[in-house]
């Protein structure tokens, strides 16, 4: 069996007295490519920054090999270079070049001397396809490009997890594929993968776990055969019958 790496227990999270996440459980680990998919308002994204300690949970635990990091006393950034994030909105720094972006999170937290993060950050740049663009600022490339560039700035941390939240919902249509590729071909090497998604056939095609969520809980999780071909649950049919014929 391989190992644990992330262990979600009974995790609950409210703002003031809306509760948006109750009584999360799922396992992460090491290899697994977990898709979150879900309603507009479920919680996804909000369990995803719990994970990475974005917001802090309002119950429960997030065990990472074994040690509860929800609580206080967790050095965040030292957490966040093992369980990397790629954001929405990229995220990137607009002043600094494409390099520099990948380059500054390894010196600052991981202490790295500045020419092993430029090697480091020229290698990752390299595997994403946007080696070519390292003096560029990120005004001047596009929104693939720009996520592509998240994406290794992520990896160049040497991450155990990387997370992902829905990547590809800012992108203009034309440029979706490049970056799923590109998280294929992650998923495809054994990285450790937590995406949520709206992306039905990269989830379906490419996890090896789906979670559907539903108003704050999680409603169905399985394989996606399991989830997409054979769902139990009526919420779950209901989300997946929107889907249908949109393909
Ligand atoms: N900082 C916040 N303060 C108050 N409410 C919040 C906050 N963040 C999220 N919420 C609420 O939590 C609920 C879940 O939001 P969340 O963004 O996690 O859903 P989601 O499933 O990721 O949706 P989408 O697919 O649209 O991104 C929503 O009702 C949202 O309004």
């Amino acid at each position: 069996m391989s190992e644990n790496i992330l262990e979600i227990r009974h995790l609950g999270k409210s703002f003031g007295t809306h509760e948006v996440l109750r009584d999360i459980d799922f396992t992460v680990k090491r290899g697994d490519v977990i898709s979150i998919i879900g309603a507009s308002g479920s919680g996804k994204s909000t369990l995803l920054r719990c994970v990475n300690l974005l917001e802090t949970p309002s119950s429960g635990q997030i065990l990472y090999h074994g040690t509860d990091v929800a609580g206080r006393g967790v050095n965040a950034p030292e957490y966040r270079s093992h369980v990397g994030m790629v954001f929405q909105s990229f995220n990137l720094f607009n002043n600094m070049s494409v390099l520099k972006n990948c380059m500054v999170g390894q010196m600052k937290v991981l202490k790295r001397s500045k020419e092993e993060a430029r090697q480091q950050a020229l290698k990752y740049l390299e595997k994403v396809g946007m080696a070519p663009y390292i003096n560029a600022k990120p005004r001047q490339i596009s929104g693939g490009q720009k996520q592509r560039v998240a994406i290794a700035r992520a990896l160049a941390m040497d991450p155990e997890v990387l997370l992902f939240d829905e990547p590809t919902s800012a992108l203009d249509p034309e440029m979706v594929g490049e970056v799923l590729n590109v998280m294929q071909a992650l998923a495809q090497e054994g990285m450790t993968m937590l995406v949520v998604t709206h992306e039905m056939a990269f989830a379906r095609d490419v996890s090896s776990q789906v979670v559907f969520m539903h108003q704050g809980v999680i409603c169905e999780q399985g394989t996606p055969a399991q989830v997409f071909g054979d769902p139990q649950q009526r919420e779950t049919k209901e989300f997946l019958a929107r889907f249908r014929g949109v393909e």
